[in-house]
């Protein structure tokens, strides 16, 4: 349990002043121990997916004691089994998804998704806050709420500014820019060869006073310290860390296949 000011969820006092007063707050006091604590700090993303060659909580819990050896302050991962897995492995806060589904709201779709990562040991919940319906009708502050009735405060995972200032007029604790390049709004940026959307991080830095976090498509060091100068809170590095195929495919991107070198020439 978090507690904020008066013994208070810090969650429900978040939700209660948004509503009284119906802007999007500044009051660093609601920003809750467990985000204060990622300040400055680099976040890795371990997820594989049922088709990913690393699927499995034992692998994944594995991967989340390589990341923190190597300086990750927080560990971002998928599924109850996955967050209860790294929980048990690591001794760092897990930030937890349940991905259901491929199109439309897929992270943490719904109030019960939300409740299941919260139960699983998440310290943090990560959820879609884009303006899509969700599957089980619930708004993103139904989800806000049911978390928070739990001690944990919900990460935004956004594509845009506007869905940003909602979710923190919802309740959000956190705002991400993990789903820029991900909804049909925001596809131009996004794609294979798109970098991390710099300008939407930000243009949210400007707009709402929660930490906001950068998070997608960050594939070189250089980028992290990017988000930092831009103001970020913090930084997730997911695939360019975690999933080989990716790093691998970024390799053999490089070789050469016209034959330029004069390798198979000169082979004796
Ligand atoms: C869009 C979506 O579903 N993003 C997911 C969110 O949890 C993950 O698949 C990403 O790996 C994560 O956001 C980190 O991003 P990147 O792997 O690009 O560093």
């Amino acid at each position: 349990m978090v507690d904020g000011p008066r013994g208070t969820c810090w969650t429900e006092q978040v939700v209660r002043t948004n509503i009284s007063d119906g802007t999007v707050r500044s009051d660093p006091l609601g920003t809750p121990e467990v985000l204060r604590r990622l300040r400055g700090k680099l976040i890795v993303s371990c997820q594989a997916l049922p088709h990913e060659a690393l699927h499995g909580s034992a692998l994944m819990a594995a991967m989340a004691r390589a990341v923190v050896e190597g300086g990750a302050a927080a560990v971002r991962c998928n599924s109850p089994e996955d967050i209860t897995a790294v929980t048990e492995t690591v001794p760092v806060p897990v930030i937890g998804l349940w991905k259901d589904g491929t199109d439309g709201v897929y992270i943490t779709p719904g109030v019960a998704h939300a409740v299941a990562v919260a139960e699983a040991g998440a310290a943090v919940v990560a959820a879609d806050a884009t303006d899509r319906p969700r599957p089980d009708g619930s708004a993103f502050a139904d989800l806000v709420a049911a978390a928070g009735r739990r001690g944990v405060p919900v990460l935004a995972d956004v594509a845009t500014v506007r869905e940003g200032a909602a979710a923190v007029r919802a309740g959000a604790a956190a705002v991400s820019t993990t789903l820029s390049g991900y909804t049909p709004e925001t596809a131009a940026r996004g794609g294979p060869d798109a970098g991390p959307d710099m300008e939407l991080l930000s243009a949210l830095v400007a707009e709402v006073r929660v930490p906001v976090i950068a998070e997608g498509r960050i594939a070189e060091p250089g980028q992290v310290a990017e988000a930092l100068d831009r103001g970020a809170w913090a930084v997730v590095v997911g695939g360019a860390i975690t999933r080989p195929d990716q790093i691998t495919r970024r390799f053999a991107a490089a070789l050469r296949t016209d034959g330029a070198d004069g390798a198979e020439d000169d082979a004796p």
